[in-house]
């Protein structure tokens, strides 16, 4: 909106305080507010709020209908959205690039002759790759701004699609994988920070939130890429690995055109460049509050922290910095060792489980399994702002941690209930192989080697043996009755890989529901969400890289160690330990994380100016909003006034 038309809607302190004045004495008389100020929960509230204060105070009046002529102008302007949105793909190729490998995988390893260590090396390689280049990030964020680093970002993701899409041999792929990685670290923690730093308080919470929001999408994207490609058995992995380039590319050529983070210019030096942005993603509103707010409070923190030696020295040695670097680091470890990523990858097994016999669904339920998790980081979008980062992370774990319950139960119980092995044929290759050991179909499901052949009478298990699985298929044995899927499924006999046959199996697929629907909106989000607003700026850079590159470091250990955990500790071990580990959080997140909803990011750094365990009870101000009313042109925050009015 152009100033001359702000200009009409100019009102006055006094009267503002009138109006606010009178809402408190309606609410001392109980009469008005109440509803609102239940419902609250976003800036439309607020507004809400705030209009129907004015409503009760000069009914039908002048004034009433500028105030609400004012707050609908001041609305966000959608050049805001369009930064996000852009910035935003960098999380859809997170998702989408590490989503995509298992279904190429399948086709690779056919056509590529892949060792277990080959496909290994292809995940592995680029989640390793992506820790390291999250914690360089930091430095390069810090120097060259953020914009910079998500061009980087997007032109490695480009050119790592086009090595792996043109690949020939085995050592290129591995290294398309590992320039993905780069760009995928070094998105990981830019993309939060600069949305953080570009958004209207009140709104930043949903528009970082996006961010996983487009993880999850690219994961699912990814998911629905594999099924359809999977057909394509010559060449299919080519178009899974390449059709990234095309987000990454458009995510490129947009932000030649957006602009840098107007904090990161402003500590830079650049004033005049970062009034002419923050402007720009404001709107109608005046800038000068929130501009000297940012400007002194770097000053501030300059004078505060002194500017001498490597900023993670500053930050472990100032205690507020060191606080919330623990937090943020405290929460990526604690949603990784919730277990995601083996609960996703292991989403069709469970799946199986429960009763789906046809193999060849497998891949399109992991689709669904993505497709959950997608869906749920929706209703997180939704909840960020009316719930807040505290309790929407509480709430969201404790769920997790009851739905891993109910998921190791399920697999418990059918360990217990695990089919006795009848028949022991000899093996015709004379290659004595361990899976003729077993007695019962539960060690010989934990055995990579070897699955179960058997029959159903009725719903019980019959003339069942455990044979060695077939090295290029998991979906049939090696030799015999089971070896031949087409003759197979015509005798009535099924192939189980990796799961037993039991009758409590939908125990585990409520758990894996349960988990997905409470994990997806809370502790897939937030990590990132919170780790984008608790650092001061000078410290924000670093603090979102190590925070991400630990984030990467644990995905890494919980996907490479859940197997032989799974064989130490079996399936329900395993879970039952993720379990342990999302109640250890609990206690870590109520005890430390404080509410930073609707604050401004100079704001922050206050709530953790208590002891480390008692920072998550600094949030007295917790849903309290901060809004800026135009008056006389130049920005006025309600509770400056007389707040005793207000609050
Ligand atoms: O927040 C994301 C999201 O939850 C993804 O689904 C998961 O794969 C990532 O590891 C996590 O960081």
């Amino acid at each position: 909106m152009s100033r001359k038309a702000s200009d009409n809607v100019e009102y006055t302190l006094r009267s503002l305080s009138n109006l606010m004045g009178e809402k408190r004495r309606r609410q001392a008389d109980g009469s008005a507010g109440s509803g609102a100020a239940a419902a609250a929960g976003e800036r439309s509230l607020i507004a809400a709020e705030s209009c129907s204060s004015l409503n009760s105070a000069a009914s039908g009046g002048e004034l009433e209908r500028a105030a609400r002529r004012q707050f609908q102008q001041d609305e966000t302007p959608g050049f805001v959205y369009v930064v996000s949105v852009f910035s935003a793909l960098g999380g859809f190729l997170f998702g989408y690039d590490t989503g995509v490998v298992s279904g190429a995988l399948l086709l690779l390893k056919r056509e590529l002759n892949l060792d277990a260590l080959w496909q290994e090396l292809l995940v592995s390689g680029t989640v390793g790759a992506a820790a390291l280049s999250a914690l360089a990030g930091g430095v390069l964020n810090g120097l060259c701004g953020r914009r910079p680093c998500i061009l980087l970002a997007s032109g490695l993701f480009t050119a790592g699609a086009g090595v792996l899409a043109a690949a020939r041999d085995k050592e290129t792929l591995l290294a398309g994988r590992v320039v993905v990685g780069l760009g995928i670290g070094v998105a990981s923690m830019t993309v939060p920070v600069y949305i953080a730093e570009v958004a209207p308080p009140h709104l930043r919470g949903r528009l970082v939130t996006i961010n996983t929001l487009f993880i999850t999408g690219g994961q699912f994207f990814a998911s629905v890429v594999d099924g359809l490609f999977s057909y394509l058995a010559k060449d299919g992995w080519r178009y899974m690995l390449g059709l990234s380039a095309i987000p990454a590319v458009i995510q490129f050529l947009g932000f030649l055109f957006l602009p840098e983070s107007p904090r990161w210019l402003i500590q830079k030096g650049q004033t005049q460049r970062a009034r002419r942005i923050l402007s720009q993603m404001r709107g109608n509103q005046a800038i000068d509050e929130e501009y000297d707010s940012i400007k002194n409070n770097i000053e501030e923190e300059e004078k505060e922290v002194g500017a001498a030696g490597p900023v993670i020295c500053r930050m472990l040695t100032y205690p507020p910095t060191r606080r919330a670097l623990i937090v943020g680091c405290g929460l990526q470890m604690f949603q990784q060792l919730s277990g995601i990523n083996t609960v996703m990858y292991y989403s069709a097994t469970i799946l199986q489980m429960s009763g789906v016999e046809d193999d060849r669904l497998a891949i399109w339920l992991a689709a669904l399994t993505a497709f959950i998790n997608f869906i749920f980081t929706l209703v997180g979008v939704w909840l960020v702002e009316r719930m807040g980062r505290r309790k929407l992370t509480l709430g969201s774990l404790t769920g997790t941690a009851v739905a891993l319950i109910i998921l190791a139960s399920g697999f418990l119980l059918s360990a217990q209930v695990s089919p006795r092995i009848t028949l022991n044929p000899p093996d015709p290759s004379h290659q004595n192989s361990t899976c003729t050991k077993y007695s019962y179909c539960n060690g010989c499901m934990l055995d990579p080697d070897c699955g179960l052949c058997y029959k159903l009478n009725k719903s019980s298990v019959v003339e069942s043996s455990c044979i060695p699985v077939d090295k290029d298929s998991t979906m049939k044995a090696a030799w015999g009755r089971c070896s031949n899927e087409t003759v197979f499924k015509k005798e009535d006999l099924f192939w189980a890989y990796n799961f037993c046959p039991t009758p409590y199996s939908w125990t585990a697929l409520l758990g894996l529901i349960l988990y997905l629907i409470f994990f997806a909106p809370g502790m897939g989000p937030m990590p990132w969400t919170v780790n984008s607003e608790i650092y001061p700026l000078w410290a924000r850079s670093t603090g979102n890289a190590c925070s991400s590159g630990v984030n990467w470091v644990f995905n890494v250990l919980v996907s490479l160690t859940f197997l032989h955990t799974a064989e130490y500790l079996t399936y329900y071990g395993a879970f039952f330990l993720y379990a342990g580990f999302a109640a250890l959080g609990l206690i870590f997140i109520y005890g430390c994380l404080p509410e930073t909803k609707g604050k401004k990011l100079e704001e922050i750094e206050s709530l953790f100016e208590n002891r480390l365990c008692t920072c998550g009870m600094s949030d007295s101000d917790e849903g309290r909003y901060i809004e800026y009313i135009r008056v006389k042109g130049s920005n006025y925050h309600l509770s400056d006034n007389d707040a005793s009015d207000v609050e």
